[in-house]
């Protein structure tokens, strides 16, 4: 219409066409006619062709869609199927000949490679690098490196270990066929229970399995630190015939197939009695408490159960639920075979199938794990054979004394106690162990039974383990004897064990060293307990780990022969009685550990009296036929051989026994080897004080003495006489000082006149040393048997003094000349000269010039008058009377009257009693029994009651005078003997 409309109004000015100019008339209109058809047929024409071509198109796309769409569809399918299973899925692989879909196969696995390019790179790499981290020798190593050789480890990290992995296998991931495989390791022990699932078909393989894992165990740790059990519901004899042999040296039970709840009962009760005995302290597990103590306690027992695929007994599947539970922590590992259960607790599951493969929880759904192939046949039964003989040797071995030493010295920490091998049973070591849960220890044994040789293993074993600085000992021993001078440096032995801090030898008769030992640690108790407070912590442990920098060993103090200490029924054995119960009481938490040894413990009335003491004594060691050490029903000490021990935690119950066969441990190369070793070794070179009770000690040996200054006057002290040595764990000397004030002189009492001639030589000489030239000493002797010490004191101080030291070296022992001394003295203190110098008379033997002090000179007065008023003004004008007196009542009745005894403020007691010295000391009671070498030094002035005096060697050489011994010059040693290399 438009081309009409249109043409109508432009032929005007067009050409005409041929046919229009030809035909007039009605052949013009045939013509007109012709030509719309034709034009029709041409649009026709026109349409036909733009619909085929339309159709065309359409044919085109619809087919490129339908390649599309198979495209998106294969690769739906592919990614829900997952490229790795087309080797396996039959479906997928038929369409891998169309060469349409390659394009999305190549895509797809091209992203796969991409995806785990780092795992296929480093992944299988790096699992094989820690496996052989984690599961080291035979754990993790090919069999060939370990099958047949008995394990070596003793669980400790010094030792060998405990593997966190044990291999079973190798593996692949499914999704990578390419990769390399890497080894498939599973925990056990400490780490995880295993259940094994497997098919009829692959029953076989999981047998095989568990026999190789437990064989790597054996061959990993020392005969005996691992014990099997195995039960099998199936079979009477048990599956694992190879591993039979263990069944001969005790490291494999095979349970009854009927009696599962016997197997289930022993682990029930094993675990219950690891918890009541040995994880008492709170540590969580066994595991924790060997990485802590650095050994392994108890043994792991490994339970292997072979089931049926049903589950146990109701009853029975809940014992086993609870062994699973709780056994980790006490060392009972499960291994399950096809016994189906449900465990609330760490268990590694492996699943194997028909093919022989298996899935396992420790590489997750998608790692396909292979078994390693089966051990040897022939070699199984072999290799445990050798684990069963090395277990027999063991046992039958004897141990000695470097089977107690540690690999590695001082390597071991005391935070939570210390402990250490005292012997063996069955090649198993019997341990002793001081700690917060059993303290203090008990030894009993008759004469002869082995207790110093005891002891010395156990020290042996402990000062190997922890250094000086966290253990240190008080060693003391009361017998007449050696046993102990071996720890401390000796004339033919200079070594000293570096653990010691106080040495006491022979100290039998002086019961008041035990006693100043344990005051010592009553007062170390205290410190303890005020550091502690400050760190709002309440025991060494915490102490410890709120101040690392701090130093805090752990303290042993040994007493010997310990009923010594009791063996009167006098103030020392009172006292002791309540120091021991307060340290015992209170020590555990200080980390302060007692050792008593003894006899007879049935015969310390002191000890029965108070059993909260006797409690306190949780460890108890019984040598043989000891008695009363352990419960009256505990017979053991009875029945063992000798050179063997009780050893019991339990406070002596039955239970408890575990018997030792204890090494020589005090012959030559034994603990004297060990000790040059670690004194070699020490950092500190501090010596032990030695406490001698045979021995008299030497004035300038005294660290009080040492310390003496000259001119006692400009260090504002004023001067001090040192009288002897007390008793006392820094040993002290007893002092006198002698300020300006009334009463401060001294008289000695006795006959005993060696002692007393030291004491007042001791006096002299200490005084000398503090004043150099400017005090005035004089010397009166009146008793023929003292004037050669009273002769060398004077000749000793002439030589220092020079003329402040009348009779020109030589004492004045003509009594007749000592009233006209005492007159010129006595004029000297009364008159107006303000400022004499320091004067000491030191009167040797007073008593023997009485008759001629009694007699009356001019003027009525007598000697005595002189001596009195010297007594009483004297020591406020520096002049001091030092005098010995061979009785008692002598000097009371010379000074009684008219003052006088008032005026003495201080006295040493010799072979004196206590009655005859109360008037002496206003009427107090005094205690004393005389005894040789021994004094009672009372001052009055002094805050301390009366102490016992050692009175000492005093050096009068003028020679060496001048030079006090140099501090730690090595002592002499009269106790020595034979354990000196
Ligand atoms: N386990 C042992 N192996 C070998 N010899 C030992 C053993 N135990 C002790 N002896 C030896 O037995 C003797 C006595 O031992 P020890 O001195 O230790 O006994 P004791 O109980 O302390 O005796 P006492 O109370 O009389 O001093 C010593 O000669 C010692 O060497």
């Amino acid at each position: 219409m438009r081309g009409s409309t249109a043409g109508g109004g432009r032929t005007a000015g067009r050409r005409p066409s041929p046919s229009a100019v030809v035909l007039p008339g009605r052949g013009r209109q045939v013509t007109r006619r012709g030509d719309r058809r034709r034009r029709i047929e041409e649009s026709f024409d026109r349409f036909r062709r733009a619909v085929a071509n339309f159709l065309g198109v359409a044919a085109n796309r619809q087919s490129a869609a339908s390649l599309d769409h198979a495209r998106l569809m294969f690769e739906l399918w592919l990614r829900e199927t997952g490229v790795d299973r087309l080797p396996t899925d039959e479906t997928l692989a038929r369409c891998l000949p169309n060469r349409s879909l390659r394009p999305v196969l190549d895509r797809a696995v091209a992203e796969r490679d991409e995806v785990f390019r780092p795992w296929t790179t480093r992944g299988p790499e790096r699992l094989a690098d820690l496996v052989r981290r984690t599961a080291p020798g035979a754990a993790g190593d090919a069999p060939r490196d370990w099958l047949g050789r008995p394990g070596t480890s003793d669980g400790t990290l010094e030792g060998g270990g405990t593997p966190q992995l044990w291999r079973v296998g190798t593996a692949r991931v499914d999704a990578v066929p390419d990769s390399a495989p890497f080894p498939v390791a599973v925990p056990l022990l400490d780490g995880a229970h295993l259940h094994i699932s497997s098919t009829p078909k692959s029953r076989i393989t999981a047998e095989t399995m568990v026999e190789s894992l437990l064989l790597r165990v054996f061959s990993h740790f020392q005969p005996g630190l691992v014990h099997l059990h195995v039960w099998d519901v199936g079979q009477l004899t048990g599956s694992l015939p190879g591993l039979y042999p263990l069944a001969r040296a005790g490291l494999l039970t095979v349970h009854d197939p009927a009696r599962p709840h016997d197997l289930l009962d022993e682990l029930a009760e094993h675990i219950r009695r690891i918890h009541t005995s040995v994880l008492v302290d709170g540590r969580p597990s066994l595991g924790a408490l060997s990485e802590e103590t650095g050994r392994r306690k108890e043994p792991w027992r490994v339970a292997v159960l072979f089931g049926n695929r049903s589950a146990l007994r109701e009853e029975q599947q809940q014992k086993l639920q609870r062994i699973a539970r709780n056994g980790l922590s006490c060392g009972v590992v499960l291994i399950l075979v096809d016994l189906p259960v449900t465990v609330n607790s760490a268990v590694e599951s492996l699943r194997l199938g028909d093919d022989q493969t298996a899935r396992c929880t420790m590489t997750g759904a998608h790692v396909t794990v292979t078994p390693d192939p089966p051990l040897p046949r022939e070699l199984v039964p072999r290799a445990c054979g050798a684990i069963a003989d090395e277990m027999v040797d063991r046992r039958s071995r004897v141990s000695t004394f470097a089977d107690l030493l540690p690999g590695e010295r001082w390597s071991y920490r005391s935070s939570s106690g210390v402990q250490a091998p005292v012997g063996h049973h069955d090649g198993e070591p019997v341990y002793v162990s001081l700690g917060d849960t059993a303290p203090h220890a008990l030894i009993g044994g008759p004469s002869g039974s082995g207790k110093t040789n005891f002891l010395y293993a156990l020290l042996g074993g402990l000062t190997a383990r922890y250094s000086p600085d966290e253990l240190e000992l008080y060693l003391l021993d009361f017998k007449e004897g050696v046993s102990f001078a071996q720890f401390a440096p000796g004339r033919k032995d200079p070594s000293w064990l570096p653990h010691a801090r106080l040495v006491g030898v022979n100290v039998n008769q002086d019961r008041e060293f035990g006693l100043a030992l344990l005051r010592f640690l009553a007062e170390e108790m205290r410190r303890r307990a005020n550091r502690a407070k400050l760190h709002e912590v309440t025991k060494l442990e915490e102490l410890r780990a709120e101040d690392p920098e701090g130093r805090w060993p752990r303290i042993v103090a040994v007493i010997d022969e310990f009923q010594y200490l009791f063996a009167d029924r006098d103030e020392v054995t009172h006292e002791a009685a309540a120091l021991l119960e307060d340290v015992a009481r209170r020590g555990r938490s200080q980390g302060i550990h007692l050792v008593l040894s003894s006899q007879d413990v049935s015969g310390i009335e002191a000890f029965w009296g108070k059993p909260a003491i006797f409690e306190q004594f949780i460890m108890r060691i019984a040598l043989p036929k000891a008695r009363r050490v352990l419960t009256e029903t505990n017979l053991a000490a009875m029945e063992i051989p000798r050179w063997h021990a009780v050893i019991n935690h339990d406070s002596g119950v039955p239970y408890g026994n575990e018997v030792a066969r204890v090494p020589d441990s005090t012959s030559r190369g034994t603990f004297d080897r060990l000790q040059v070793e670690m004194w070699r070794s020490r950092t500190d070179s501090r010596e032990p004080t030695l406490f001698d009770g045979s021995r008299v000690p030497r004035l300038r040996d005294l660290p009080d003495f040492q310390s003496l200054g000259p001119d006692a006057s400009a260090s504002g002290r004023g001067p001090v006489a040192l009288l002897g040595q007390v008793i006392d764990v820094a040993g002290s000397a007893a002092r006198l000082p002698l300020e300006r004030t009334p009463g401060r002189n001294l008289a000695v009492l006795g006959s005993a006149r060696e002692d007393a001639c030291r004491v007042l030589s001791a006096a002299a000489r200490s005084l000398s040393e503090q004043w150099a030239e400017k005090a005035r000493f004089t010397v009166l002797c009146f008793v023929d048997d003292a004037e050669r010490q009273a002769s060398e004191l004077a000749r000793f101080l002439t030589d220092r003094h020079g003329p402040a030291v009348p009779g020109g070296g030589e004492p004045i022992t003509d009594p007749s000349r000592l009233p006209e001394v005492l007159a010129e003295v006595a004029a000297g203190v009364t008159g107006n000269d303000k400022t004499p110098g320091p004067h000491y008379l030191l009167l040797f033997g007073a008593d023997a010039a009485l008759p001629k002090l009694e007699e009356r000179g001019t003027g009525m007065r007598t000697g005595l008058d002189d001596l009195k008023a010297v007594l009483r003004h004297g020591p406020e004008r520096g002049t001091h009377v030092l005098s010995w007196w061979r009785a008692t009542s002598r000097l009371r009745n010379a000074l009684l009257m008219g003052g006088g005894l008032d005026d003495i403020g201080a006295f040493v007691a010799l072979d004196v009693h206590g009655q005859e010295l109360s008037s002496l000391a206003a009427n107090q009671v005094i205690s004393w029994s005389p005894r040789p070498q021994r004094g009672l030094f009372f001052d009055r002035a002094a805050a301390t009651g009366p102490q016992v005096l050692i009175p000492c060697e005093v050096d009068l050489d003028p020679a060496g005078g001048d030079a006090a011994g140099p501090v730690g010059a090595p002592k002499e040693n009269a106790g020595m003997g034979g354990l000196v290399p």
